[in-house]
């Protein structure tokens, strides 16, 4: 039972949390975010009940999940946690933990939380609730936490559909500089580093394939999250940078002394941690099979392609669309699993049609 719930800050992830609590049979779910509209646009798809202050939307919570922008949580959690009954479970959702756990100073109701999960969006329409499902979500539990509080915040994130893992504040910081804030700089500068380039007149944006779009998908991602992100963990994420400029300059002295060892190991090494990256996300990950199929851009077209894939029962792992441009249609990638199936599948879109290109995800 998941009893009373606050929301404050009912943005994407904040109206996400509203939602999925609801879904899962929360009590009541009141919310409040400074921005009047952002808390209208939660309270019509039915994410929060608004209240006219923070203080209203906590009195009588159980529980108060804080969603606002990362530099903004260290003083909202403070102002949540003088407002909130002696009883209630306080946690977060920013993407750093440390200084929001510093600020909470010990009070042993504060809960730091970070679901990794999430959109290159915001706000409260974009807000989904199944976007928990299946995600890791921190949580940094200290010596004074409360069993009773933290049994009611594990319980909340499971009943949202995540999996949550304990850690240290200052280890989540490291780690996800590492997973998440790197991947996100390095998108920026990737597009960045293309989008100034002139290249014997050619815009190589124009030109780019698969491999610069599937790198910068997070790119451009939002200003008012990331720019505090970046400054909340800059130790973490210049270390993490300096390890990457390492790494590029031993990549450089290969390419200058022609190397072909080095780097067919690298490579290796890459595919193989690729691997275990991709294990947490598929049973099987050596058995997925890539079909690539250029698609025109006419309305119907995907629907087809999945109803004929659902008829013959081959079941579709994921899959991904781009869209080139009303003239040149679309590539879509579908990830099945085992050569048979992706052998059934290429024949059905091949009799459809379609030229269909198909290759391991993970070549040996
Ligand atoms: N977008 C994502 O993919 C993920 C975001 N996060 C974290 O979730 C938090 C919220 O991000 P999003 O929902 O994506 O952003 P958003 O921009 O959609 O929502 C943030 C909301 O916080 C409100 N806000 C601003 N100052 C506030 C304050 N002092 N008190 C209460 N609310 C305030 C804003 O008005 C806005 O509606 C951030 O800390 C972010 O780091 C965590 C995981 C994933
Ligand atoms: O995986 C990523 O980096 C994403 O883009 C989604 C995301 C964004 C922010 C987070 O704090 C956690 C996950």
């Amino acid at each position: 039972m998941l009893g009373r719930v606050a929301v404050v800050g009912t943005g994407l992830i904040g109206a996400s949390a509203g939602l999925a609590a609801r879904r899962a049979g929360a009590g009541r779910v009141s919310g409040w975010d400074p921005d009047g509209d952002v808390l209208r646009v939660a309270a019509e798809r039915g994410a929060v009940e608004a209240a006219g202050t923070l203080a209203e939307a906590v009195a009588g919570a159980d529980l108060v999940v804080v969603a606002a922008p990362v530099a903004e949580l260290p003083a909202t959690v403070r102002g949540v946690l003088d407002a909130a009954s002696q009883g209630c479970a306080v946690t977060d959702v920013g993407s750093t933990k440390s200084a929001v756990c510093a600020a909470a100073g010990g009070d042993g109701r504060f809960i730091g939380g970070h679901p990794i999960c999430g959109a290159e969006t915001r706000g409260p329409e974009r807000a989904s609730a199944e976007l928990f499902e299946g995600a890791t979500w921190f949580l940094t539990p200290a010596a004074g936490t409360g069993p009773g509080l933290l049994r009611r915040v594990h319980g909340f994130v499971t009943a949202l559909g995540a999996r949550p893992v304990a850690i240290d504040p200052d280890a989540h910081d490291r780690l996800v500089a590492l997973t998440s804030h790197l991947p996100h700089v390095l998108a920026n500068v990737l597009l960045n580093q293309a989008g100034a380039s002139r290249i014997d007149g050619h815009d190589p944006l124009q030109a780019a394939g698969g491999s610069l779009r599937d790198m910068t998908r997070v790119a451009g991602a939002n200003p008012r999250i990331w720019v505090d992100i970046f400054l909340d963990n800059r130790e973490a994420l210049a270390a993490a940078l300096g390890d990457q400029r390492r790494r590029l300059e031993q990549v450089e002295a290969a390419l200058a002394a022609g190397d072909a060892g080095f780097l067919a190991r690298w490579i290796a090494e890459a595919a193989g941690n690729r691997r275990r990256l991709l294990a947490t996300a598929y049973d099987d990950p050596g058995a997925l099979q890539r079909l690539r199929v250029h698609l025109p851009d006419r309305p119907g077209v995907l629907a087809g392609i999945f109803q004929a894939l659902g008829a013959e029962r081959i079941n579709v792992e994921d899959f991904e669309m781009e869209h080139l441009s009303t003239d040149r249609g679309g590539t879509l990638t579908i990830l099945v699993a085992g050569e048979r199936e992706a052998g059934r599948a290429a024949n059905l879109l091949e009799a459809q049609g379609y030229g269909v290109v198909v290759a391991p995800v993970i070549d040996e």
